[in-house]
């Protein structure tokens, strides 16, 4: 890559050129894509004007560079919001079309290391470019701006625009990925019920501004907990985008499972496979090691003590995100945005041969015989086009089954509590006492 000296005015924030070289393409063709970067809608007091000179033989300098005009609320700022138009008639063929990516809670924990491997091309791949629409509210309108403020410093060659705001219908407007991450965290002395209704409330109006805003065949991805039922309530506001598109990460759980079950057997982790996380990300989830593998074996044939995998095991990966919180004070985000990272390319990179994945998604029709109509954590298989199918060649034996039972009679119970949130009548709480979070202890 040809190295630009830059210099540049104190109102102006540099693009570099060079970064957006292209290792395969020509000189002439290098910089020769158009270019669009903008971040908005926070009000400045003064326009950037942009003072750039770029001194070397080996970078062309943009041919026209343009700060937008500001335009009420979605004036725009920094480096995201210039125009570049790099030769437009020589448009390089080597970058795929920028695809949009809506992230809720974008001022969070989780996003804070989601947006930047999204934005590096780790996710979606070293020539994908990517723009980013980030979802805050009045609590954290200043700290979106400080994100997007990092996302400039940050130089990705492949983050081509960076808008924020707070109205989910204006920040979903075209959105092929939506990863639904803000929720309000359970505190001290409230109840599930209310949990469910007050993020179910922040859920169904996000389904509604999917279906009003989003592309039709957006991808969905619900974090923010209790997650199965808040993926439930966006789906069911959202009727013209299909069900199948609508997943509740438990991605993180079948993780946890495949590190434990490593770590018991004592091999390198990427031997741990076709492992499923049944059911509701919450303690009464399970994690299956009838159906793992370790080296291509059945679990249970590599490791032998049956009642560890029952008791020990299991409760391990139900309760390891509040062991995690009793360690970091905080509820797991490195490792959250590592597993939705791995959710994604789970759909975007077709599924190895004999594996499989986890993830919470809508019964409907389902091979298992699993209640109809819940989002419910199953095992999963794609092509690598967005879309997955549920894997048939399966077994169950009694603990399974039973436990499969209980996770799916909680999921049913906060079905009924948000039923007036997914048009279905009157909510109606009866949840089973130990329903937890996985954060929950
Ligand atoms: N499925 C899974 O595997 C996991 C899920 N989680 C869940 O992900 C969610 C986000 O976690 P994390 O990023 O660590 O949390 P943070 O507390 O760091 O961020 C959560 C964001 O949620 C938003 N939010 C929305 N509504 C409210 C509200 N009423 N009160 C307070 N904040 C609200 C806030 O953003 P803003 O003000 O911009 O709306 C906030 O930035 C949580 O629900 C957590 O339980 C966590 C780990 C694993
Ligand atoms: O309960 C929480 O917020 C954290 C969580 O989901 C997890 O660590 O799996």
């Amino acid at each position: 890559m040809a190295v630009a000296e830059l210099s540049c005015t104190e109102t102006a924030t540099c693009f570099r050129p060079s970064q957006l070289s292209l290792s395969s393409s020509s000189s002439s063709s290098r910089f020769s894509h158009h270019f669009r970067r903008s971040f908005r809608p926070l009000p400045r007091t003064r326009n950037p004007t942009i003072s750039c000179s770029v001194t070397s033989d080996k970078v062309q300098t943009p041919t026209s560079v343009q700060a937008e005009t500001p335009k009420g609320k979605t004036e725009c700022y920094g480096v995201f919001c210039l125009t570049y138009d790099l030769k437009a008639e020589e448009e390089t063929k080597s970058w795929k079309k920028l695809i949009n990516i809506a992230v809720s809670g974008a001022a969070g924990m989780i996003s804070n290391h989601l947006l930047f491997k999204i934005a590096s091309g780790e996710v979606f791949g070293p020539d994908q470019p990517v723009a980013l629409k980030l979802l805050g509210s009045e609590r954290s309108v200043q700290a979106l701006e400080g994100v997007a403020m990092e996302l400039e410093d940050s130089l990705f060659p492949l983050l081509r625009e960076v808008s924020i705001g707070t109205n989910p219908y204006d920040v979903f407007q075209d959105a092929e990925w939506a990863l639904l991450i803000g929720a309000k965290p359970r505190g001290p002395g409230m109840e599930r019920a209310d949990l469910l209704d007050i993020n179910g409330q922040i859920f169904a109006e996000q389904g509604k501004a999917l279906n009003a805003s989003a592309s039709p065949n957006v991808k969905v991805i619900v974090v923010g907990n209790p997650c199965n039922t808040n993926a439930l309530i966006c789906m069911k506001n959202a009727p013209n985008i299909p069900a199948k598109n609508f997943h509740a990460l438990t991605r993180l759980d079948e993780n946890r499972a495949k590190c434990q079950l490593a770590l018991k057997a004592g091999v390198f982790y990427d031997q741990v496979s076709n492992m499923t996380i049944w059911g509701n990300h919450s303690t009464t989830q399970v994690p299956d090691f009838l159906n793992a593998r370790i080296k291509g074996l059945p679990v249970k044939e590599v490791i032998k003590d049956h009642k560890w995998l029952e008791e020990e095991f299991t409760e391990k990966v139900q309760k390891r995100g509040g062991a995690l919180i009793q360690k970091w004070g905080r509820s797991s985000a490195a490792s959250t945005a590592v597993s939705i990272v791995d959710a994604i390319k789970s759909l975007i990179i077709p599924t190895p041969e004999g594996d499989w994945f986890s993830s919470g998604v809508y019964t409907n029709g389902n091979p298992y015989g699993i209640a109809e109509d819940i989002v419910f954590s199953m095992p999963c298989r794609s092509k690598g086009d967005g879309d997955y199918e549920l894997v048939k060649e399966v077994i169950f034996d009694d603990y399974l089954l039973k436990r499969i039972k209980k996770t799916e009679a909680e999921l049913l119970a906060e079905k009924r509590c948000v039923a007036h949130l997914t048009g279905e009548g009157i909510g109606f709480c009866d949840l089973p006492e130990d329903t937890m979070l996985p954060g929950e202890m």
